[in-house]
């Protein structure tokens, strides 16, 4: 697993623009600062897309868990596949998800990356088990578990503070504790160029079903839309890894909660110069709200955040044709005007 981030997503010296995205403070937002949280208003509604700085005490060591929980991850998903398969269930917040079940970033390719997933208290079930190398690190997990669940919590109350949301309209209140909901921690493998076919290809675009989607990546590979691009432009601005930083973003939960106003940005992952020879890893904590919330959607229907779940996953694994047929992959923000407003600058 390469340790350092590499300077850019390509094997050569080309320029490659990059999405310059705000950083948020997470100690400020701990301490419920409101210019942090103004910003981190401005962030959700202009760009979707931000950094979360948690370098700093009130993280509570998360990148260090993030590093630990890495390095059991990546040498599980080293296991043959005999073995994985064990763990497909076929759920869409727990187990195993081999590789090319979902389209992938180009027409007609498959998806390139698998995925284990765990559920909210997942690491305690007995029906859908989980790996025995997770579970032996199971308090480890936890702490990563609920350390990121903390800190989505924080945006969210933020946000709610930032826009002057009182009682049971507070977005916290959709996503409490002691509500079940479909959260779940995702660990990606996009398996290096070496061991995976040639129409395997990355992750499709797509907007997030999550209310906060909470990604630790320290590869490149991530794209958002080019600021002003037409959508048959296909223009896309890498998002840089950074270290010691979360990259959050908005998703369609928090968009339709918030009546629009919370921009749910699309994105897709495309292999880099480094899957030549690497794998790449990312892992996302997908927070959703707790069952039964319910929210207008962007085709116009009253509709609970559980069915929009199951919609968008049966969307997310259709064909690219079926995709283009409603506004589900995209959550309705495919035209110009309503895509990213994130700038970009070019590095060499
Ligand atoms: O792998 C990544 O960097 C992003 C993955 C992603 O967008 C997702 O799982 O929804
Ligand atoms: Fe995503």
């Amino acid at each position: 697993m390469p340790h350092q981030i590499s300077p850019s997503p390509y094997a050569d010296d080309r320029e490659c623009s990059v999405a310059e995205l705000q950083t948020i403070s997470f100690a400020k937002l701990a301490s419920c600062d409101p210019e942090e949280q103004h910003r981190l208003m401005i962030a959700a509604e202009q760009d979707g897309f931000f950094y979360l700085n948690i370098s700093d005490l009130e993280s509570k060591g998360l990148w260090s868990d993030y590093q630990g929980v890495l390095d059991v991850m990546a040498s599980w998903f080293e296991t043959p596949m005999e073995e994985k398969v064990k763990f497909a269930y076929g759920s869409d917040v727990q187990g195993y998800k081999p590789l090319g079940l979902q389209t992938g970033a180009t027409e007609k390719s498959k998806d390139g990356f698998e995925t284990l997933r765990v559920a909210q208290q997942g690491l305690d079930w007995t029906v859908k088990p989980l790996p025995g190398q997770v579970l032996a690190s199971k308090e480890l997990f936890n702490d990563f578990i609920n350390k990121s669940r903390m800190h989505v919590l924080s945006i969210l109350s933020s946000l709610s503070d930032a826009t002057g949301l009182e009682g049971e309209e507070r977005y916290e209140r959709s996503h409490r504790d002691d509500g079940p909901s479909n959260s779940s921690m995702t660990f990606h493998r996009y398996p290096s160029r070496k061991v995976r076919d040639s129409d395997n290809v990355g992750h499709n675009k797509h907007t997030d079903i999550s209310s906060i989607a909470f990604l630790f990546a320290q590869q490149w590979g991530l794209q958002v839309p080019a600021r002003g691009a037409q959508p048959e432009d296909d223009a896309w601005d890498w998002v840089q890894p950074k270290a010691g930083h979360a990259i959050c973003n908005v998703g369609d939960s928090l968009r339709f909660l918030s009546g629009m106003r919370f921009r749910s940005v699309l994105h897709r992952v495309m292999p880099v110069a480094e899957m030549e020879h690497s794998h790449r890893y990312s892992i996302a904590y997908f927070c959703r709200p707790v069952h039964g919330t319910m929210f207008r959607d962007s085709e116009g229907r009253m509709i609970s955040c559980d069915t929009w779940f199951s919609h968008k996953f049966d969307i997310y694994r259709a064909t690219h044709e079926e995709q283009r047929k409603n506004t589900i992959l995209t959550g309705g923000i495919e035209s110009a005007e309503s895509r990213s407003r994130i700038h970009s600058s070019v590095v060499v």
